[in-house]
């Protein structure tokens, strides 16, 4: 008997503590002002309700919030909007005091002058070496070319084979942009570079705690490695007369840019480029298949209407050029309807530098704002049957420059990849659906958040078209 009711009274005290640490961590975080929600448990927050239940997490708190909440998740007291409206408003308003928010651990890992991390006028700098390397000019007359050329090569010999999409395509995103910053070297050093790299990537999503076997401990390894490889070939390029026309050649020459970075803005640029194309495009890349095997009308319709405008006839042989790429509006309206079904980007991290008000709420200095823009690519009202996969909608061209189309972010952060990232996954579309047939072997699953991955592969029997 005695021992029940020391079980029953320990149970009941283990319950009074944890209300009471519940009810702490929501005093503690109830200002005036601030939007309604939840802040769940000290230091945990509700992280693991997000990740578990992800939208439906969302949507729930939504409906009891309304669009503006808070919450406080990966360690940080965090404001959600899903207010389509109010997501345009934070994101064309960086100057005002909402800055990019991303966590710690990625601002260390892709260095103090990567393009996330700086704001005003250095961001405009960076941001306009950037574009001078990556715009549509330079993709017209450079990069276009080289791309063609890689993937081209990289899709050789699939004839017959079963392939894990997901595995060639995270290959193929990281080797075509590995290829446009280090055209010479790349065969020699990219057996050496891929380890070293992904251990950066792991590193800039991991807890900012720096002990030996912590992912941030081995991306911050990858991080020195990736510098020591470059910072050998600055050397080596510097010491030699022959010039290289690629993008790294471009940053060491300055020639005729009036963006001059320093060795130290340079290699956080080199690893921007990497990083940011990598996820974006593999996913991306991969998914279009995915969606394409489940639709043969669309698959059908991109073969037909594939690459080359209607009064021109593509030869084999023949390659992308711009006007072909531009001809391209089917593949461009697969890859549009890829991003939004799948939500490649679920939304964009911001943090307030001051106290800000948002629709009547005062957001305090140091609060993280997720801006969260998932619900907005299924809203009927602005994509009928939202859930159908129907790229023909994107055949509409006035969709892309709609207000609220966040697919690649908005205001002065407005993805400065986004058309270098279509030209390569348009390019691999158009030679793998031409070339190839294929067939799903698996049914292997695929998540869509936190992230869009499929955890075990997903795996294809390729055979010549
Ligand atoms: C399908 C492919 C891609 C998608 C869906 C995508 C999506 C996005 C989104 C949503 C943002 C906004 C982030 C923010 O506001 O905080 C962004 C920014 C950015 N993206 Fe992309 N991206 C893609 C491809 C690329 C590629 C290929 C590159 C580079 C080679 C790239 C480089 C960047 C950079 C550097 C930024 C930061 C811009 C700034 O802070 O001013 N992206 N991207």
């Amino acid at each position: 008997m005695a021992v029940l009711v020391l079980a029953v009274g320990m149970f009941l005290g283990l319950c009074i503590c944890f209300a009471l640490f519940l009810k702490w961590n929501e005093i503690r975080y109830t200002r005036k002002g601030l939007p309604p929600g939840t802040m769940g448990w000290p230091v945990f927050g509700e992280t693991t309700e997000f990740l578990r239940y992800g939208p439906d997490f969302m949507k729930n708190q939504r409906a009891r919030y309304g669009s503006l909440f808070k919450s406080h998740i990966f360690g940080c007291p965090t404001i959600i909007s899903m207010d389509p409206e109010l997501n345009r408003h934070i994101l064309l308003n960086e100057g005002k005091g909402l800055v990019p928010g991303y966590p710690q651990s990625m601002l260390d890992i892709l260095g103090k002058c990567n393009i996330a991390a700086v704001h005003g006028s250095t961001h405009k700098y960076i941001r306009g070496s950037l574009l001078s390397l990556i715009g549509p000019s330079m993709i017209k007359d450079q990069l276009l070319p080289k791309i063609d050329q890689s993937i081209r090569s990289f899709l050789c010999n699939w004839q017959g084979k079963n392939i894990d999409i997901q595995e060639r395509t995270t290959e193929m995103a990281l080797f075509i942009s590995f290829k446009q910053i280090l055209e010479t070297e790349s065969n020699s050093i990219y057996e050496i570079f891929k380890p070293e790299f992904d251990k950066l990537v792991a590193g800039t999503l991991s807890l900012p705690i720096n002990i030996p076997g912590s992912n941030y401990h081995y991306g911050f390894q990858g991080r020195k490695r990736v510098i020591k490889i470059l910072r050998q070939i600055i050397k080596e390029r510097r010491a030699s007369s022959i010039t290289h026309n690629d993008i790294l050649g471009h940053l060491l020459r300055n020639d005729g840019s009036k963006y001059h970075l320093n060795d130290k803005e340079i290699l956080d640029q080199v690893i921007t480029i990497m990083y940011s194309g990598y996820e974006t495009v593999s996913t991306t890349s991969m998914m279009a298949i995915k969606y394409l095997h489940d639709h043969p009308i669309a698959l059908q319709q991109i073969r037909v209407r594939r690459a080359f405008s209607d009064s021109r006839q593509e030869k084999p042989g023949d390659k992308i050029d711009w006007d072909n790429y531009k001809s391209m509006s089917f593949t461009r309206a697969v890859i549009f309807e890829t991003s939004r079904l799948a939500t490649i980007v679920n939304g964009v991290l911001r943090k307030t530098t001051k106290d800000i008000e948002l629709n009547g709420f005062i957001i305090p200095k140091g609060w993280r704002i997720y801006v969260y823009t998932r619900e907005i690519n299924y809203d009927p009202l602005l994509y009928r049957e939202p859930l159908t996969f129907n790229p023909w909608r994107w055949l509409d061209k006035s969709l892309e420059s709609r207000n609220y189309c966040f697919m690649f972010g908005g205001g002065s952060r407005l993805c400065p990849g986004k058309e270098l990232g279509i030209v390569i996954i348009s390019t691999f579309l158009h030679y793998f659906v031409t070339k190839y047939r294929w067939e799903e072997v698996g049914g292997d699953e695929i998540l869509k958040f936190p992230r869009v991955e499929a955890p075990n592969g997903l795996h294809i029997r390729v055979s010549k078209f």
